[in-house]
């Protein structure tokens, strides 16, 4: 069982414009359309929509909409009560594709409710083979709460004498800097780009000055980065490039996928489709190659798909990605 955490969730709502967006005008949307979502459930839903076993923990009331709209769909999640209701983001699509995006806070979560979460969280994490911990935490809770969390999990299966969970972590500025700079190591990162270049900075790795989001950088540049990165105690880093694809950064290994040409729809969500890729790949026993190509063919499915739909393994098609792979490029 693949067990995700979204310590933030939200119901998305993704409203369409059919001409470029006039700031300061009344406008009217031509479709709008609301989407449980968050980082790990997303996560969570792709990985039920292609058949496997996955649990969804949030915080979040059982009749706030989003829980019962997650519930509707038939996606595995456990929730631990909270009286506030799950924040709501925006995504406004312009034609020609521009996308923008407005992240809400999210509620404040209580210490009582964080301990709950903990619990949950452990005790659910006995029965997981990968626990994925996405997204930004709340306000309430400490930016390292997911080094407390990855502690707990690993020191209850101590004690109990299980395997613990391998670690996928999917989330960006301080928490995952925290995590990182903590005595925890984790089995996978999965930053885009600029997450990356913002990572690598907070550890005092040295990173050319380029706006991730222009692309103006190489895969080279990515690589020698995410060779730094993984010196601080990772198993893996798979770095997703958006419309060219994907690496993944081992100690051992680099590999590379470029991603098939689509017509993209949204964007939103497609990040988390490709951890969901990888990890459904991993689930199946293939090998860091084969894991690869499924992140690179869920992620363009996805990113091919309205708001933040997630795909069937049939419209995500791993067989037509190749990979290549090259020796680690060692730094000194
Ligand atoms: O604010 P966070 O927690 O960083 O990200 C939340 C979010 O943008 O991530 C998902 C897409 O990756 C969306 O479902 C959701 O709205």
């Amino acid at each position: 069982m693949i067990v995700t955490v979204t310590l933030n969730p939200s119901f998305d709502r993704t409203i369409d414009l059919d001409a470029p967006l006039e700031r300061g005008q009344v406008q009217r949307a031509a479709r709008a359309i609301q989407e449980p979502g968050g980082k790990g459930v997303n996560v969570s839903r792709a990985l039920h929509t292609a058949g496997v076993y996955t649990l969804a923990i949030l915080p979040g009331a059982a009749t706030d909409p989003m829980v019962l709209a997650l519930l509707a769909d038939r996606i595995p999640a456990e929730t631990v009560p909270v009286t506030a209701a799950i924040r709501s983001n925006t995504t406004i699509t312009e034609p020609g594709g521009t996308t923008t995006k407005l992240n809400e806070p999210g509620a404040a979560l209580s210490p009582e409710t964080a301990t709950a979460l903990l619990d949950l969280i452990v005790s659910r994490s006995a029965d997981a083979t990968w626990l994925v911990l996405a997204g930004s935490v709340p306000p309430g809770l400490p930016t390292d709460f997911y080094a407390r969390i990855v502690r707990e999990v690993r020191s209850a299966a101590d004690r109990n004498g299980l395997a613990a969970p391998r670690i996928a972590v999917d989330s960006s500025g301080e928490p995952l800097a925290a995590l990182l700079a903590s005595d925890q190591n984790v089995d996978l990162i999965k930053p885009n780009a600029e997450e990356l270049f913002e990572l690598a900075s907070s550890l005092g790795i040295v990173v050319p000055d380029i706006d991730p989001e222009s692309l103006g950088f190489d895969d080279d540049t990515v690589i020698t980065i995410a060779d730094q990165v993984l010196e601080h105690g990772l198993g893996a880093a798979l770095i997703t490039l958006g419309s060219r694809g994907a690496v993944l950064a081992t100690p051992t290994e680099v590999l590379r996928a470029a991603a098939p040409r689509i017509v993209a729809r949204s964007t939103v969500g497609a990040g988390d489709c490709s951890l969901a890729g990888f990890l459904l790949a991993s689930e199946r026993g293939d090998d860091a190659a084969g894991c690869l190509a499924q992140a690179v063919a869920h992620g363009a499915a996805a990113a091919s798909l309205p708001g933040s739909s997630v795909p069937t393994l049939e419209q995500a098609d791993s067989g037509t990605i190749a990979v290549t792979r090259s020796p680690r490029v060692l730094t000194e």
